[in-house]
């Protein structure tokens, strides 16, 4: 009674405290249809949004509320509503980096979403524990939902290899009853960990359980849900297996992994669509003119797909559910709010280590730059911290894969939550004592050239979605600068910050807010907020600093020190590079039981007082 009575009188709680107030902006609405989905991917544990940025501020309980909405709104009018997510909703993000075990509160704000088809990522699988709790928590508190067309797991108790869920799944639509086969992909995936086994899906699509499942001629719509990028040769491979039986049946794929909004026309009848990345995107697709039992197509014409990309923000969230700040929450979005509020007062997420005094970024600026996040590590984190105390007489190559560092770091307080941000991962790093210096250099030449170099030999150094880089590095192949005034480019608005008004002040003419100018299969008018464009420029694989007590002689030899993580690839290098070493047994852990994410705090924590 009391508690009902508190909860009646406590604040309405629509995203998290200090998230910043969205910006209004020009807006393209969503076009609803027979059948509609919300989707999210590679979420990597941002529900609690974008805490220093107003486009994504909005949290998983305003996702639960406009899914809410979204969903009585589309079942008012007969039609339907399908909520996806595929996979990577683990790792990069204090709300599962920060607990222990990690994920400890983020499986249960999760589990509050209903989502009708998940699937598993890659993040899922890198670790024993990881997929254990998928295993053990996820799939269970989404029992019928959790797809799993090529992973199997070692059970944790009976040690048989078993399916980590269901591997494909019939079912009709509640309001049309549409019918609909669906399954649930990752790519070719071999980073994983050895109690987990991803079959290629080339070689599953020709097992016979899909064979009979796409041989179902009780079928409107084949649905492939994936941690697969749309446009790759698996998704292709998938495409040309059910087309080449059922020239006539849509085909919806929903893809991610790559970070990036993407949509890929397959043919008249087939598509797909990828939501970016961090919570800052929730696609959003509906097919109009598909063929039920109830709903005969006679003039057999192509069902029409429409696609958008909305900003995760409230802004966006009021103007697709035609609601306002009152009418949009709901009891159930409040509480999971609430839920993400406590979690991050328990685990300490907004305790302050420092202050950054200007932002670092990943890929707005080029590299090697003042404001490039990787020139800072190169030419003061690791040069200052780098040290094992057995080895302070060796200068030290040490070389690092770029996709170990995440996210941007903004100017202001760098704060638990920034530190699993920018660096989640725990490895920490090996070396090779004695190594010439030339030789590392050679080294550091053939990593920069993978996947050209590394791929082409006779090594399986896995798919062609992985890499030492960020994941949208393989997205874009080249530079893409903004066309406008990069002061303003660069200027992200901060929490209580004063860059928050773009419709008046000191903003380019066409006072637009910086953000994703999508161009897909589709064209141009994808994303539902209308952006100005920002810049994307390519960084190497690997970046290097030479650790040294005399920094300005080149020395003979080093150790050649290594993130744990690209331990198969600097030695498969090393082998281009004619270095006689046998990793396996030469390599030592250099800093014992120091990560690279630790390196970074304890860095910050020394020199970026806040004043
Ligand atoms: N321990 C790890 C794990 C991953 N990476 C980097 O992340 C890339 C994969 O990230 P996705 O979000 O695209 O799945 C991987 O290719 C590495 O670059 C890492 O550095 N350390």
């Amino acid at each position: 009674m009391l508690l009902a009575l508190l909860w009646l009188l406590r604040p309405a709680l629509a995203a998290q405290p200090s998230a910043p107030e969205p910006i209004p902006a020009p807006l393209r609405s969503l076009e609803f249809g027979q059948l509609n989905f919300l989707h999210t991917t590679d979420a990597h544990g941002w529900l609690a949004g974008h805490l220093q940025e107003p486009s994504y501020s909005a949290d998983w309980g305003d996702y639960v509320s406009f899914a809410t909405h979204i969903r009585a709104k589309v079942e008012a009018q007969g039609q339907d509503l399908l909520v996806i997510d595929t996979g990577d909703r683990v790792e990069g993000n204090g709300l599962y980096d920060s607990s222990e075990p990690k994920g400890l509160y983020l499986s249960e704000i999760l589990r509050h979403q209903h989502i009708d088809l998940l699937t598993s990522g890659n993040h899922e699988l890198y670790k024993q524990n990881t997929s254990e709790a998928e295993f053990f928590t996820t799939v269970p508190n989404f029992r019928g939902k959790y797809l799993a067309s090529n992973i199997d797991i070692i059970h944790p108790t009976t040690k048989d290899l078993v399916p980590l869920a269901p591997r494909y799944k019939k079912f009709t639509t509640k309001q049309q009853g549409i019918r609909i086969v669906a399954f649930g992909f990752l790519f070719d995936f071999t980073g994983n960990y050895n109690n987990t086994v991803v079959q290629p899906v080339e070689d599953t699509i020709k097992e016979d359980w899909f064979q009979e499942a796409i041989r179902d001629k009780e079928v409107d719509l084949f649905l492939v849900i994936g941690h697969v990028p749309v446009h790759s040769p698996e998704y292709q491979a998938i495409f040309k297996e059910i087309r080449g039986l059922r020239w006539d049946i849509p085909i919806q794929f929903f893809g991610g992994h790559q970070h990036i909004r993407d949509y890929a026309q397959f043919d008249a009848k087939a598509v797909g669509l990828a939501s970016g990345r961090f919570m800052e995107t929730i696609g959003f697709m509906s097919i109009d003119g598909l063929t039920t039992d109830t709903q005969p197509n006679a003039m057999g014409s192509s069902p029409v797909f429409k696609r958008r990309y909305i900003d995760n923000n409230l802004f966006s969230y009021h103007h697709h559910s035609g609601l306002d700040g009152e009418s949009f929450l709901t009891e159930k979005g409040q509480n999971v709010s609430q839920l993400i509020a406590e979690s991050r007062t328990a685990l300490h997420l907004d305790q302050v280590y420092g202050c950054a005094p200007h932002t670092l970024w990943t890929s707005r600026v080029k590299y090697p730059s003042n404001d490039s996040i990787y020139t800072w590590l190169e030419t003061q984190v690791i040069p200052d911290s780098l040290k094992d105390e057995w080895r302070s007489e060796t200068p030290a190559l040490a070389i690092v894969n770029t996709g170990a560092i995440r996210f941007d770091i903004f100017q202001g307080p760098f704060t638990q939550d920034s530190t699993f941000i920018v660096s989640p991962f725990t490895s920490g790093f090996r070396y090779i004592k004695n190594v010439p210096y030339n030789k590392a250099q050679l080294i550091m030449d053939i990593l920069n050239k993978q996947p050209q170099v590394l791929r082409a030999s006779q090594h399986d150094m896995g798919s062609p979605h992985t890499t030492l880089a960020p994941p949208e590095q393989l997205a874009y192949v080249e530079d893409t600068v903004a066309d406008r005034d990069a002061a303003w480019d660069r200027r992200i608005p901060f929490r209580g910050g004063d860059f928050q008004a773009p419709l008046s002040g000191d903003a380019p003419s066409d006072k637009l807010v910086p953000g994703y100018t999508t161009k897909d299969d589709a064209g141009t008018d994808g994303d539902d907020t209308i952006h100005s464009p920002i810049s994307f420029y390519r960084v190497p694989n690997c970046i290097q600093a030479l650790v040294s007590a005399n920094a300005s002689v080149v020395p003979e030899t080093i150790d050649l020190v290594y993130i744990e993580f690209i331990e198969r690839y600097v030695a498969l290098a090393a082998k281009f590079a004619q270095l006689d070493v046998d990793f396996s047994k030469e390599s030592d852990v250099y800093m014992p039981s120091i990560t690279f994410t630790d390196l970074i705090l304890d860095w910050v924590k020394e020199h970026w007082k806040c004043e």
